[in-house]
Parts: structure tokens; C-alpha cells; sequence
């Protein structure tokens, strides 16, 4: 298995280098040149989220690692999740249910992959003698996953980006609280958007990218979007092969509803992807209208949503305009340019035959997570209230069975929750463990060479092997 870019200009990379590289070196994203084909999962083994994982990913490996390796490591990365059932389905309606994604180490959907990339990382750098420097940018969850998965790995240095005062107190703390000296998190006087662009212009700058062996732990990596692709599987299995499941999701980087669409590539049967979204509706509009335009960012109830630029959507742009990397080339020049592109109307129409995009606002979300909580007990963060009212509407409009992403634990996000349905979540122990201690954390400006900076001085201070 091979991955190319969707710029078009990079050379081909197999799995191993993929990973690494995070982003390619053209500045497009990796896409296999092929997508392997998996129906549904064997019957045999059933319930081991483990072994599914293993199956379902170990076709993108291209051998490296093999199905048994791949298995031990998945297996090790899924032990600490606290649900047996890793990925469990509840229902909460009529042909309703909710995909509960949040029992691992910090309580989001992202513990899924991140803890399976770290290990793979990890792995790769041993055989090749080598060592990274990850740049991330984080909404939220993404930092706290990567924090817990990463600190104290050997010869791995993580700085980490957030929007200064734009995540929750419990996602700052998951970052800033960490002891171990590989882990460094900075505060950046922007948004998340801003916090994504220095990371691109990090990458960009090939001698800088390449002095610092930099990697990177968003959606922008491949192997993130591979390990998100599991989930669907085990939910349409538990559901049974002759239901075809339509799935919510909270939508924000693009990423977590690719790897869906990347799963009904490779032959999961389903009915609509639906993009769920939150006041920063540019997903919504863009199927509306065709034209893809970034807004301003507007501060919400569901801050790791608060995204106006959708990685992700340019490898959907790859993918449905017939992998046309020059239209690639043209929609990302005239976003820099224009501040928008629009999509070719046989694109446009590609994508609409799969996707449906409804964007939900805070009291509508509010109104679904009280109206759920009199009627079930059942206490739900506010991302993922967003995937349930997006959800109902769509199967009021096209029916069928309906499962809605459960992207993030209540707990995460006490001031909502508690606002919404009178009271809070109970905070699991393995969180309030890591709400302990001293806060450490840089806050700088919006600027790359800012970032660039603390880098290479932190590069520069590190003691030789
Ligand atoms: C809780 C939560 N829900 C939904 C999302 C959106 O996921 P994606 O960026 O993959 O679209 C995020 C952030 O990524 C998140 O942290
Ligand atoms: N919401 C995310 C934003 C980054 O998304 P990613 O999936 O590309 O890492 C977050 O919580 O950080």
C-alpha cells in the first residue's frame, strides 16, 4: 500500500513514512492510492474491539507492521480504556443510538488513534534510529490525547498549541499539568484556526521541518484517520448486516467523519454521513451554497467545533473530484488568494449524495442534552448534543437507523452540562488525577516564528545522546 498526496506533487510514500511525515512534503495530505475493500468485520472473533481494530488497519500497513505485530500493539493501546466493550452503543430512540467514543485515558474520541499512533511512532523511530519533533494544534481534545499518549516516550519532543482562553478549564489542565519534560504546551493568542496555520507554516518551511524532524498528530496524519475508521465498523456490526446506519457526526476538523466516509470507500455499508455542526457552520454552508469560506470564529458551548478551517475537506475534494490534484492546487490557491473556493458542480453533487450537513445552535444543543437527560438520566457532553439534534433531523428527513457520534465525556465540559440539565457529570478518577498539580505553559503570540523559536532554543538547550 502507497500513499499519495492530494497536491499531487510529493512522491509516493508507503505507511511507515507517512506516519512520520504527518503532512506531505508538497503541504497536501496523504491519501492511499487504492482503498483496500472490507464489507464488514468476520463474525469470528466478535466483541474484541482489539481484534477488529487489527483487521481493519493492518491492510494500510503494507506489512509494516504485520497483522499479529499490529494486534499486540492495539491490544496494548486499547487495555486502559475503561469500558469493556471499548466503543460501546447505547440506544437513546427509536432506531437512535449513541456511539459512546470517550471511555479511554482523557475521556475524547481522539484517545482512539492517539494511542495507537504513539506506539506506531514509537515503533518506527526505534527501527530507524531516530527521533521527532511533533508540532500539534489543538481545539482541546486533541492536546490532552496527545499529551497522554505521548509524554515521557523516548525521543519524542511534543509542543502542543491551543487558543489561549478558548478551551475548557478541564482540557488546559489535561495539557499544562503534565511533568514530563518532553511535553510542552503553549497557549496562542488566536484561534484554533490560527493554531493550524503556524503548524502548516512550520511544515512548510522544509530546512526548519527537516533540521527538527518535525511530525504531526492532527487529523493531517493518515494513520489518525485509519484508527477512526474502526468504530464505524464495530457499531454497524453490533447493529447487524442488514441495517444500513446512518452516523452524526460532531464535526469540526473534518476528520472524524472522513474516516467514516473513508470506511464506505472501502465497502461498509451505511446510509448518510451527516455533518454536524455547531454555530461555525462553513461544512453546512459549503454543501449549500459550493462555496467554501472561511468566517470568523465564533466562541460556543462545543469549543474543540470551533473550526472555520476544515483540514480534512481537502482530502474530500481530492477524493470526489476524481483525484484531481490540480483542482487540489487551484481551491487552496484561491483560499489564500480570495478567501474561498468553489466547488466544481459535479463535485458539489458527489459530495451531496453522500453527506448531509445541519448546523445546530448552542440552545438548540442545550434543549436536546436537558430534553435527553429527563427523559434517560443519561447526561451527554455538549459536542456531542450538537450530533444529536443533527442526527433526529435527518432521520425525521430520510429515516433508517441513526448513530450519533458520542465524541467527549460530560465531564470535560461541567459549565455546559451543568447549565443545560441543572447538574454536572461525575468526574471519572483517571480525570481527576490529572487535574492535579501545577500548571505549565507558555503564552505567545500568533506567530510561527514565535513557535519556530521556542523550538529550536528548546532544541538547542537539549543535551546530546
Ligand atoms: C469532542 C469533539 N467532538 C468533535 C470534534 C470534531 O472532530 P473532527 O475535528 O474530527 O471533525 C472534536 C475535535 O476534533 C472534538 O474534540
Ligand atoms: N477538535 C480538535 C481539533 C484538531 O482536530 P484533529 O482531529 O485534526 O487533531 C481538538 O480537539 O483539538
Amino acid at each position: 500500500m502507497m500513499y499519495v498526496s492530494t497536491r499531487g506533487a510529493a512522491p509516493k510514500a508507503d505507511f511507515e513514512e507517512a506516519l512520520l511525515a504527518g503532512l506531505a512534503p508538497d503541504g497536501g495530505l496523504y491519501m492511499p492510492e487504492t482503498w483496500p475493500q472490507l464489507s464488514s468485520l468476520p463474525a469470528s472473533p466478535t466483541g474484541a474491539y482489539a481484534a477488529a481494530a487489527a483487521h481493519v488497519m493492518t491492510p494500510y500497513m503494507g506489512g509494516n507492521p504485520g497483522e499479529a505485530e499490529l494486534f499486540a500493539l492495539v491490544s496494548d493501546a486499547y487495555e486502559r480504556f475503561a469500558d469493556p466493550d471499548t466503543a460501546p452503543l447505547k440506544t437513546i430512540g427509536l432506531d437512535l443510538y449513541l456511539l459512546e467514543l470517550f471511555h479511554g485515558p482523557t475521556l475524547a474520541f481522539k484517545d482512539f488513534a492517539m494511542q495507537v499512533l504513539s506506539r506506531l511512532m514509537e515503533r518506527a523511530l526505534k527501527r530507524r534510529g531516530q527521533r521527532t519533533t511533533i508540532v500539534g494544534a489543538t481545539s482541546g481534545d486533541t492536546g490532552a490525547a496527545a499529551v497522554e499518549a505521548f509524554r515521557g516516550r523516548d525521543d519524542i519532543e511534543l509542543f502542543i498549541l491551543y487558543p489561549h482562553g478558548r478551551i475548557s478549564d478541564v482540557q488546559r489542565k489535561q495539557m499544562t499539568t503534565a511533568t514530563e519534560d518532553n511535553i510542552h504546551a503553549i497557549a496562542i493568542e488566536g484561534t484554533f484556526d490560527d493554531t493550524q496555520a503556524i503548524v502548516k507554516a512550520l511544515f512548510g518551511d522544509a530546512e526548519f521541518r527537516t533540521r527538527h524532524a518535525l511530525s504531526a498528530i492532527n487529523s493531517i496524519n493518515w494513520a489518525r484517520i485509519v484508527a477512526q475508521t474502526v468504530y464505524y465498523y464495530t457499531a454497524a456490526a453490533k447493529l447487524g448486516t442488514a441495517c444500513h446506519p446512518s452516523f452524526s457526526v460532531p464535526t469540526g476538523n473534518f476528520g472524524d467523519i472522513f474516516a467514516g466516509f473513508a470506511s464506505s470507500l472501502m465497502g461498509l455499508s451505511m446510509g448518510r454521513l451527516v455533518i454536524a455542526t455547531n454555530e461555525n457552520d462553513i461544512l453546512a454552508r459549503t454543501l449549500e451554497t459550493g462555496r467554501y469560506e472561511p468566517k470568523g470564529v465564533v466562541p460556543t458551548d462545543s469549543p474543540s467545533m470551533d473550526i472555520q478551517i476544515s483540514s480534512n475537506f481537502e482530502r474530500l475534494l481530492f477524493e470526489e473530484s476524481g483525484r484531481d490534484a490540480d483542482l487540489v492546487n487551484r481551491a487552496m490557491a484561491d483560499l489564500k488568494a480570495k478567501g474561498h473556493f468553489d466547488l466544481p458542480p459535479a463535485t458539489l453533487a458527489r459530495i451531496r449524495e453522500r453527506f448531509t450537513a445541519w448546523r445546530v445552535t448552542r440552545d438548540e444543543a442545550a434543549d436536546a442534552t436537558r430534553a435527553l437527560f429527563n427523559e434517560t438520566g443519561m447526561i451527554i457532553d455538549p459536542h456531542t448534543a450538537v450530533g444529536v439534534v443533527a442526527g433526529k433531523r435527518e432521520q425525521e428527513r430520510s429515516g433508517g437507523s441513526m448513530v450519533v457520534l458520542s465524541t467527549a465525556h460530560p465531564a470535560k465540559f461541567p459549565e455546559a452540562v451543568t447549565r443545560a440539565t441543572g447538574r454536572a457529570a461525575d468526574i471519572p478518577e483517571r480525570l481527576v488525577e490529572r487535574l492535579q498539580g501545577r500548571e505549565r505553559l507558555q503564552i505567545l503570540p500568533n506567530s510561527a516564528a514565535a513557535v519556530a523559536d521556542v523550538i529550536a532554543r528548546h532544541a538547542a538547550n537539549r543535551p546530546q545522546a
